[in-house]
C-alpha cells in the first residue's frame, strides 16, 4: 500500500508542487477557474436541474485536515438533469474558506473572490459501480457549487456548525442524526448556473468533474464564517508557541482555462 503523500495549501507541499506527486494536477482541464461572465455561452438545451435529497439520512462529519467533510450514505440523495446525461448520487459535501471574509472561494467571478465555497460532490451511478471508480473517470463526478458571502445568519448552517466542537482536531468525527437536508444550504434560485468541465481541486486532481456553479450567492453571518476557521489542521499543537494551527485559506489558486468554454443556463 503506497504511503499517502502529504499535501497542503502553503510551502513545499503547497499547490505549486502538487504536480510532482499528483501528475493530474498539471493537466489541461484543471479547477478552479475564473468565470469571465463576458465570455460565457448561453446554452438553451439544458433541462431543469433535478436535486432530490432526503433528510432522513444519517451522516458523519469529519475534519480531514484539509476541510470538514459531511459524508452522506443515502442512495436517496440524487442529482440529474441540467447539463448532466446521467444520474449522480451525493457522496459528501465540504467547503473552502479564507482567513478573513475577503477571500476563501476557489472559483472567482470576473476576478471577484467570495468568502467561502460549498461543494456537494456526487458520483455517476449510471456509468460506474463505485465512487472510487467514478472519481478518476471522465463524467464520473458532478460538483454542485454555491458561493458564500458574509451577511445575515444562515439557520441551516447551524445544524452543521453545532457539531464543529467535536471535530476541532484532525480525524475528529461526529455523527449527525438530526433531520437535516443539505438542500437547505443551496441558494433559492437553482435555475441560473454556470457549468464547465474541470477537475477535483484537491489532490489527486482527477479530471473527472462537471462543475455546476449557482449564480445566486448564499449569505451566512461573519460569526458563522469564523466558526469554519475554528477547525485545526492537526491532532496536536503544531506551533512551537503551543498555539493550535487553524485550518484557513484551503483554496487552490485559479487554473488556466486552456480554451474551455463556460456554459450558462441563463441569458
Ligand atoms: C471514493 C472517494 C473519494 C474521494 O473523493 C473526493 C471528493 C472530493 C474531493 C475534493 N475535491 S473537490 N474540492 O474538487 O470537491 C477529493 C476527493
Ligand atoms: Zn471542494
Amino acid at each position: 500500500e503506497s504511503k499517502p503523500v502529504a499535501w497542503g495549501y502553503e510551502g513545499d507541499i503547497g499547490p505549486c508542487n502538487w504536480h510532482k506527486y499528483f501528475p493530474k494536477a498539471g493537466g489541461k482541464r484543471q479547477s478552479p477557474i475564473d468565470i469571465d461572465t463576458s465570455a460565457t455561452q448561453y446554452d438553451g438545451s439544458f433541462k431543469p436541474l433535478r436535486i432530490h435529497y432526503d433528510s432522513h439520512m444519517c451522516s458523519s462529519l469529519t475534519n480531514n485536515g484539509h476541510t470538514f467533510c459531511m459524508s452522506v450514505n443515502s442512495d436517496q440523495c440524487n442529482l440529474s438533469g441540467g447539463p448532466l446525461e446521467d444520474k449522480y448520487r451525493l457522496l459528501q459535501f465540504h467547503c473552502h474558506w479564507g482567513s478573513d471574509d475577503t477571500k476563501g472561494s476557489e472559483h472567482t467571478v470576473d476576478g471577484h473572490q467570495y468568502a467561502a465555497e460549498l461543494h456537494l460532490v456526487h458520483w455517476n451511478t449510471d456509468k460506474f459501480k463505485s465512487a472510487d471508480e467514478a472519481i478518476e473517470k471522465n463524467q464520473g463526478i458532478a460538483v454542485l457549487t454555491a458561493f458564500i458571502k458574509a451577511g445575515k445568519e444562515h439557520r441551516g448552517w447551524n445544524h452543521v456548525l453545532s457539531h464543529f466542537k467535536d471535530i476541532k482536531k484532525v480525524q475528529g468525527t461526529s455523527t449527525v442524526n438530526e433531520d437535516f437536508n443539505p438542500k437547505c444550504l443551496l441558494p433559492e434560485n437553482q435555475t441560473d448556473y454556470w457549468t464547465y468541465e474541470g477537475s477535483l481541486t484537491t489532490p489527486p486532481c482527477h479530471e473527472s468533474v462537471r462543475f455546476i456553479i449557482f449564480k445566486e450567492v448564499v449569505e451566512v453571518s461573519s460569526e458563522q464564517l469564523a466558526q469554519f476557521r475554528s477547525l485545526c489542521v492537526c491532532s496536536s499543537r503544531k506551533r512551537d508557541t503551543g498555539e493550535d494551527e487553524h485550518l484557513v485559506d484551503n483554496f487552490r489558486p485559479i487554473q488556466p482555462l486552456n480554451g474551455r468554454v463556460v456554459k450558462a443556463s441563463f441569458q
